[in-house]
């Protein structure tokens, strides 16, 4: 996340770590949304690669154990059919991480609201893209979760010339556009919107662009969730 502030410690208690073991060590790669006691929604981009996965949940400083931290292995992956690695303009980016056992909920540890089928948020709803990513283009993670106000921004705006043009789609949703933004290592995690006072994990943080995380009029782009609620539940009856 560039610009932004650290949030405060588990205040997005749906948010999680996706790490992967290399060399006896976990790693954090990307973000997630806990949407049930044991499953998490995440990127396809983030888990197209067959790797060792663990999922952190609780967590808010990467590198200091708080005590309220769980770990969870990953028994099964399911990645949209229609991803395709080599055209995230496409979109599909969208995943779902079955969980080894299922996380206790408590205050620290709570499931993410889906919203709607088909719902579109207005230009500048309140949304917060939340995640350990990069905190400036290039540099280097975040030890503790951050916050950044990204406003959403409509898709007729999104998708014109000298925004992003036809690499957005309607199954997209874009937030921000000036200097706060998501970046690398943000990936797969949610992008809460605030909606009839409660919020809603209305995005899956998908792309921003190659010149710059925070580049002048290439907002980031999440995975409209809305668009994908049939999908969702077709998976999640698969238990
Ligand atoms: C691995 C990538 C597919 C997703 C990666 N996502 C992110 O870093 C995050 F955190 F914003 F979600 C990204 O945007 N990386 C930048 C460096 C990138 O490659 N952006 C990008 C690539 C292709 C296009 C397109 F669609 F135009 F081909 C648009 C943006």
């Amino acid at each position: 996340v560039v610009g932004g502030e650290v949030a405060s410690p588990n205040s997005w208690p749906w948010q999680i770590s996706l790490q992967y073991l290399s060399g006896g060590s976990y790693y954090h790669t990307c973000g997630g949304t806990l949407i049930r006691a044991n499953w998490v929604l995440t990127a396809a981009h983030c888990v197209d690669t067959s790797r060792t996965w663990r999922v952190l949940l609780g967590e808010h400083d990467l590198y200091s154990n708080s005590g309220r931290e769980q770990t969870l292995g990953v028994s099964q992956v399911y990645i949209h059919s229609n991803w395709n690695r080599n055209s995230v303009a496409n979109g599909y980016d969208i995943a779902l991480l079955r969980l080894s056992s299922s996380a206790s909920l408590n205050s620290y540890v709570q499931l993410g609201s889906l919203p709607p089928s088909g719902q579109i948020l207005p230009h500048n709803n309140l949304c917060y893209i939340t995640g350990w990513g990069r905190t400036s283009t290039g540099g280097s993670l975040s030890a503790q979760l951050k916050e950044a106000y990204l406003p959403l921004v409509d898709y007729k705006t999104c998708s014109s010339s000298g925004w992003w043009g036809s690499t957005v789609k309607n199954s997209m949703v874009c937030g921000g556009g000036g200097a706060e933004s998501g970046c690398n290592g943000d990936s797969g995690g949610p992008l809460n919107c605030l909606y009839g006072g409660k919020y809603y994990v209305h995005g899956v943080t998908s792309f921003v662009s190659s010149w710059g995380c925070n580049y002048p009029q290439k907002p980031t782009v999440f995975t409209r969730v809305s668009a994908y609620i049939d999908w969702i539940n077709s998976v999640l009856i698969t238990e």
